[in-house]
């Protein structure tokens, strides 16, 4: 079997949006003076759809969300011409490959998720091949069902975000992650309001539920150590992102400061930025989302890694590329799961590009041992909503 063509388009949504609203999660924007809509360059309003098809007719998916058109311009210009003419099972080879090119100027960042997002076709592919589903390929089935934390509770008026505790509660979920909306330029009043929220949401699911605390790189070292011993009373499952994703030192400190888990990875690529992370002790859960981090070539390293040094992988995002990796080792105990919403920062804008993700039951989500490859078709319900670029 040989790779004959690699198509990347860019799925531009041009549909409804909800409009943004101030401190909806504290972001590493904040700290600038003339910041505007903070949360701006987070929303991820653009997708790159990634086609790569055999001499066989095997048509295998992959995807990637940052910087979606730069993203392209590296899969056509240097990624397609290192795979084209090649045996996707030779996916390690090819992975080195694309590394190994791009290096100089592509081993973290919107590189290595254009590495991702083919890398992610090929193993759908490999999966398609054998008919077998990604997991089965990887280690296959260690769960009867992936458990999955709610994520959402982004930062608003309180009785909303109780509102929206207690739907979600009620739907069965057990684990839920909010968004703080203040950090370091907001003073003692952002304090007051950080601290308020976790309340209003802890008032909702009790302590019975976990609560994660997500600061999306938006505080930093002073803070976050000024902020910990406030927020052990609400026993946190873990603190998401408080400094940014370069200051590993910070996020060794506050691991050793606190008895909070510190989590993050989301940000960060390849299996040695992992290394430096376990390494430093940096982390107590890792967080890489496979559409960035290298792929499922990538994250499979990584979940071995963080099985020899006993740290839970929770991928980001949940979507049916980080699913497979979950299921296929013990390593990850659970998912990040974004429900269908009306499209606000873009994690929900997997469902209206792709057709198979899982939906939630109970808490839970199921994969299926006889769906071949990574199990998505391109949703067509939507494509009147999208702009799509070749
Ligand atoms: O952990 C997450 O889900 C990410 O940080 C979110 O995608 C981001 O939008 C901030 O909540
Ligand atoms: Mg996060």
């Amino acid at each position: 079997m040989k790779i004959q063509s690699v198509r990347a388009r860019v799925f531009e949504w041009k549909g409804k949006t909800v409009p943004p609203q101030a401190n909806f999660c504290s972001n590493a924007m904040d700290a600038l003076y003339d910041r505007g809509d903070s949360m701006k360059t987070f929303r991820f309003h653009g997708w790159t759809v990634v086609e790569i098809e055999t001499d066989d007719g095997i048509v295998g998916l992959g995807n990637v969300a940052l910087a979606p058109h730069i993203a392209k311009a590296i899969i056509d210009q240097y990624l397609a011409p290192l795979v084209v003419g090649q045996d996707p099972w030779d996916y390690e080879y090819l992975w080195q490959r694309m590394y190994r090119s791009t290096l100089a100027w592509g081993r973290k960042g919107v590189a290595m998720a254009a590495i991702s997002a083919v890398d992610l076709a090929i193993w759908d592919i490999l999966g398609k091949s054998v008919n077998k589903p990604v997991f089965k390929l990887l280690g296959g089935r260690t769960k009867e069902r992936i458990p999955c934390y709610y994520s959402k509770l982004y930062r608003g008026d309180l009785k909303a975000m109780q509102e929206e505790a207690q739907t979600f509660l009620d739907q069965g979920f057990t684990a839920f992650k909010m968004r703080f909306g203040y950090g370091p330029n907001h003073g003692t009043r952002g304090v007051a309001e950080n601290l308020k929220s976790v309340q209003a949401v802890r008032e909702v699911i009790g302590y019975e539920s976990d609560l994660m605390l997500e600061c999306y790189m938006g505080w930093d070292l002073d803070y976050a150590r000024r902020m910990l011993p406030k927020l052990e009373k609400f026993e946190p499952r873990w603190l998401e992102e408080p400094v940014i994703a370069d200051d590993v030192d910070g996020y060794a400190e506050l691991s050793r400061l606190s008895a909070i888990p510190i989590s993050g990875g989301e940000h960060e690529f390849t299996l040695h930025g992992f290394r430096q992370l376990l390494d430093k002790k940096a982390v107590s859960v890792v967080q890489y989302d496979t559409n960035r981090v290298g792929g499922i070539t990538a994250a499979h390293k990584i979940n071995a890694l963080c099985e020899a040094h006993s740290i839970p992988v929770i991928p980001h995002a949940g979507q049916m590329h980080n699913y497979h990796l979950t299921m296929s080792t013990l390593a990850s105990p659970m998912s990040e799961y974004f429900p269908q919403f009306d499209v606000e920062v873009g994690n929900e804008l997997f469902y209206y590009i792709f057709k198979g993700e899982p939906v939630a039951k109970d808490g839970f989500l199921q994969l299926d041992d006889t769906l071949p490859g990574l199990g998505l078709t391109l949703n067509t319900d939507y494509l009147d909503q999208f702009q799509i670029s070749e």
